[in-house]
C-alpha cells in the first residue's frame, strides 16, 4: 500500500488538502499523510519531512500564491524549493498552485482550486498505479482545473 504526503496551506483561500485527502480515498487504498503550514515557502521542507520522515512515496504541495508582486515572487521561491526537495529525496512533489488571481470572481476561484487539486490528486494515482494510462495522455493536452488544450499536428 503506498503512503501519500499531502502538504497544504493556512494562506490559501479554499480547503486544498481536504479536496486531496477525498479524492484520493474515492481512488486509492493508500496511507494518507497531512500536514498544513503557514504558506507555500513552507511547503517545500513539509514535503520533504513527509518523504524521509514519514517515508510518503509521493507528496502533493497545495497552495495559493496571492494576486500582489510580492506573492508572485513568493510563489517562484516556493516552487524552486520544491524542486530542490524532489532532487534531494529522488521522489515526486506534485505541485499545485493556484493563483488568487485565475479565478474572475470567487466562486471561480474556489471551483479551480476544488477542480485541479481532483485531477491532480487523479494524476498522482495513475502514477502510482497505472504509469501507461500517462504514456496513453502524452501530448493530449491535460490541463488541470479549466478544460484542456486542444493536441496540435496529430
Ligand atoms: C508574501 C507572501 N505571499 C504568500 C502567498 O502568496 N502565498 C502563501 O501561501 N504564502 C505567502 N507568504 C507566506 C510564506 O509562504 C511563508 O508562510 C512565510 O514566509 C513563513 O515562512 C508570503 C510571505
Amino acid at each position: 500500500m503506498p503512503t501519500i504526503g499531502i502538504a497544504d496551506t493556512t494562506f490559501a483561500r479554499y480547503n486544498m488538502g481536504a479536496a486531496a485527502v477525498d479524492e484520493l480515498k474515492q481512488r486509492i487504498n493508500a496511507k494518507i499523510i497531512r500536514v498544513t503550514v503557514p504558506g507555500i515557502k513552507d511547503l517545500p521542507v513539509a514535503a520533504k519531512k513527509l518523504i524521509e520522515e514519514q517515508n510518503c512515496d509521493i507528496v502533493m504541495a497545495l497552495g495559493m500564491p496571492g494576486a500582489k508582486a510580492q506573492d508572485k515572487t513568493c510563489a517562484h521561491e516556493a516552487s524552486q524549493g520544491i524542486i530542490m526537495a524532489q532532487l534531494m529525496t529522488n521522489k515526486h512533489i506534485i505541485e499545485v498552485f493556484v493563483h488568487e488571481d485565475e479565478g474572475r470572481d470567487d466562486k471561480e476561484l474556489a471551483f479551480l482550486m476544488d477542480s485541479r487539486t481532483r485531477e491532480h490528486a487523479q494524476n498522482v494515482v495513475k502514477m502510482l498505479q497505472s504509469p501507461d494510462q500517462l504514456i496513453k495522455e502524452a501530448g493530449t493536452g491535460q490541463r488541470e482545473g479549466f478544460a484542456d488544450a486542444k493536441p496540435v499536428g496529430q
